[in-house]
């Protein structure tokens, strides 16, 4: 292995402890904590993992954690009316529900219902819009997660190749649009792309989303690149990231690991989300490019 390991874990850590350090001070000036409130739906074991971890960090951080654990029986109206009520909750500053949810539930419908001023997943076409035209709102966790790693190993981005592999409404497609706001040019690519390893080529910056385990291969890869992998796929009870790792690890200039690269991000900027959206919601100045 020559590549570098970008600890995700030790960045998050930084991250939330930065997020915790804001909180006196919204307190001191509103008499109450950033809330969020977090809504799972039926007993997926991976989701209760992410949705205790969320109350767990969120308290942590000295923001106020608000759980709803509904049944995997839930009608589509008793959800949209758990979302409404939490819309209208003074103390809640951000609103999210965990994915994936029930077969018979509607996604779509629920996250439109989210008030996008709570919307601190980001997953609202209104902050979908705001990030594909360059408006200030909420990015997903999990590109932004990418994002800070990136400018963090790399610095300035600006004319680097960058290619995403997948493209979801949660990762790939908001990855492309920040990458392209911080003047990478971007391919995004899927799983059916033609001669995927053309693209690679030529990649400085790699971010693999595609959701199927060691999907890119080392040999792939222009040599020296920053790959980025998203993927947590569990295979024979272990974890596997999209990229092949000990392949691209040879070739690489860096890369993130599974697990301990992105997915403990995810929750770091959940918890960055919720503080700008108390922020925003009280009228408190917060300077959210420091965080
Ligand atoms: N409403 C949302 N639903 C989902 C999201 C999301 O951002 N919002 N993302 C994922 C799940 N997720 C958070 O919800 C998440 C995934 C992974 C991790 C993480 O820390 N992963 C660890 C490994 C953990 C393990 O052993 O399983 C790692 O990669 O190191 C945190 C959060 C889908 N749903
Ligand atoms: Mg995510």
């Amino acid at each position: 292995m020559s590549a570098e390991l970008i600890d995700g874990k030790a960045f998050a850590a930084g991250l939330r402890a930065r997020v915790a350090q804001q909180v006196p001070a919204f307190a001191a000036a509103t008499g109450r904590a950033p809330g969020l409130a977090v809504v799972l739906v039926g007993e997926d074991p991976a989701s209760a993992v992410y949705v205790r971890s969320k109350g767990k960090m969120t308290c942590e951080a000295g923001m106020e954690s608000f759980e709803h654990r509904l049944s995997a029986e839930t009608s589509q109206e008793e959800l949209i009316a758990l979302v409404d009520q939490l819309n209208a909750d003074p103390a809640v500053d951000g609103i999210l529900v965990q994915l994936p949810l029930p077969g018979h539930l509607d996604s779509e419908a629920v996250l439109l219902r989210i008030d996008p001023d709570k919307d601190v997943d980001g997953f609202h076409p209104f902050n979908a819009g705001r990030l594909a035209t360059g408006l200030p709102g909420f990015v997903p966790c999990t590109p932004l997660g990418c994002l800070m790693l990136l400018e963090d190993r790399l610095g300035d981005l600006t004319g680097l190749d960058a290619v995403v592999i997948g493209r979801s409404n949660i990762v790939g497609k908001p990855m492309a649009a920040l990458l392209t706001a911080k003047s990478c040019t971007v391919t995004l690519t899927h799983s059916r792309t033609r001669n995927l390893p053309h693209y690679l080529a030529h990649a400085d910056i790699v971010v693999a989303a595609v959701g199927r385990a060691d999907f890119v291969k080392g040999e792939w890869l222009k040599p020296g690149a920053t790959v980025i992998d998203v993927g947590i796929n569990r295979v024979d009870g272990a974890l596997r990231g999209d990229v092949d790792f000990a392949g691209a690890a040879s070739v690489a200039g860096a890369i993130t690991p599974v697990p301990g690269g992105v997915g403990p991000m995810t929750i770091a900027c959940l918890l960055r989300n919720t503080l700008v959206a108390a922020h925003r919601r009280e009228g408190v100045a917060l300077d959210e490019d420091s965080i």
